[in-house]
């Protein structure tokens, strides 16, 4: 990436801005409680209020950061360091597994957020393989297609260290996953059924250093579509939260062998609106080189989203109507490829008017 093309440009109202505020940053939760080793015993009051914490993050933020969450430092570490090795590969060797609309899985580097370009570089790998997903957005073609990984040939380690690592993640996504049903009042395995096929993906972002950090995104600003997020960033930092009490973007501090974990927008529907998904952006910097991975946790491809009966009632009536999960995934994935004229699907579109 050399000099700045105007694609990368995004309007002057979400432009970054180069003060930054962490005044009241993010909680960060604690999660030793919930993570048994070995020698531990649960105790069910600590573990009361773990759940506590989250669902008070989840109403008041929407985000929240994690420790002691039971993914292996060593794990985390191999990913980091390979993930670097891989974007340190030729331009020409990375588009050898180039993904395009039908493989979707693998590294691209012309990535649109809200059809601005964002000024990074991608590498998508899935954790159930093959994943099952519906062949377009069009509701009428029941096609459903299998993505696969691929692999760089000079790189066989980043196999190995991605496959190890995903599955560590994926057990602490099930896990918030089961804390947030908690937290509503529900079952701990009330979402467990949702995700026996999930659709989760991890990312592995590089965000290049850039000459114009002020008029660029890194990833412009969104919201994350699937159940949950949870994301590792190196100690550049670079991602905000729109704080919800007062629209004010946040710089999220980097904390050490912390997960940042976000409510997506099927939660946010689920809940019936108990817990919002909420719009984040990454700025880039003009001398340091970031690297960030989200896990996407999302449900499998057949999953209808609604507002879960349980928490909805004639006082409290539904806000969404249903969807299918797969339908609008292949919707968003579309959109990263094709530059749309109209606004990218939200659950908005969904929302029953008042
Ligand atoms: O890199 C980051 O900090 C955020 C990435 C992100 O929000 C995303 O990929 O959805
Ligand atoms: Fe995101």
């Amino acid at each position: 990436m050399g000099e700045v093309d105007l694609a990368f440009f995004q309007d002057p109202d979400h432009r970054p801005k180069l003060s930054i505020t962490e005044a009241e940053g993010i909680p960060l939760i604690n999660l030793s409680p919930i993570i048994s080793t070995p020698n531990s015993i649960s105790d069910p009051i600590a573990i009361e209020g773990v759940v506590r914490e989250i669902g008070n993050a989840c109403r008041d933020w929407g985000f929240f950061q994690v420790i002691n969450h039971g993914v292996s430092l060593d794990k985390l570490l191999k990913i980091e360091a390979v993930a670097r090795k891989f974007f340190a590969l030729p331009l020409e060797e990375k588009r050898k597994i180039m993904r395009d609309e039908k493989n979707i899985l693998g590294y691209y580097d012309s990535e649109r957020t809200k059809n601005v370009r964002d000024w990074k570089e991608l590498f998508d790998f899935t954790v159930k393989e093959p994943t099952f997903v519906p062949s377009s957005p069009d509701p009428e073609d029941r096609e459903v297609i299998e993505w696969y990984n691929q692999w760089p040939a000079y790189l066989p380690e980043l196999r190995v260290v991605c496959e190890e690592y995903g599955r560590e993640v994926e057990q602490l996504a099930l896990k918030l996953m089961g804390l947030i049903a908690l937290s509503l009042g529900l079952p701990e395995d009330r979402f467990t059924s949702y995700f026996k096929e999930q659709t989760s993906f991890i990312r592995l972002n590089h965000y290049p250093p850039c000459p114009s950090p002020e008029l660029t995104l890194g990833v412009g600003r969104h919201k994350d579509g699937g159940a949950l997020t949870v994301l590792a960033q190196d100690d550049v930092g670079g991602l905000e939260v729109k704080r919800k009490k007062d629209g004010e973007w946040i710089w999220v501090k980097p904390t050490p062998n912390a997960y940042v974990i976000n409510v997506g927008d099927s939660i946010q529907v689920w809940s019936n609106e108990r817990y919002h998904s909420v719009e984040h952006r990454a700025m880039v910097n003009s001398e340091k080189e970031r690297f960030s991975m989200p896990f996407f946790l999302n449900p499998a491809h057949y999953t209808i989203i609604k507002p879960l009966e349980e928490l909805t009632n004639e006082e409290n009536p539904a806000k969404y109507k249903p969807y299918s999960w797969g339908k609008f995934f292949a919707h968003r994935q579309l959109s990263n490829y094709k530059k749309l004229n109209v606004e990218n699907i939200q659950i908005h579109h969904f929302r029953v008017s008042e």
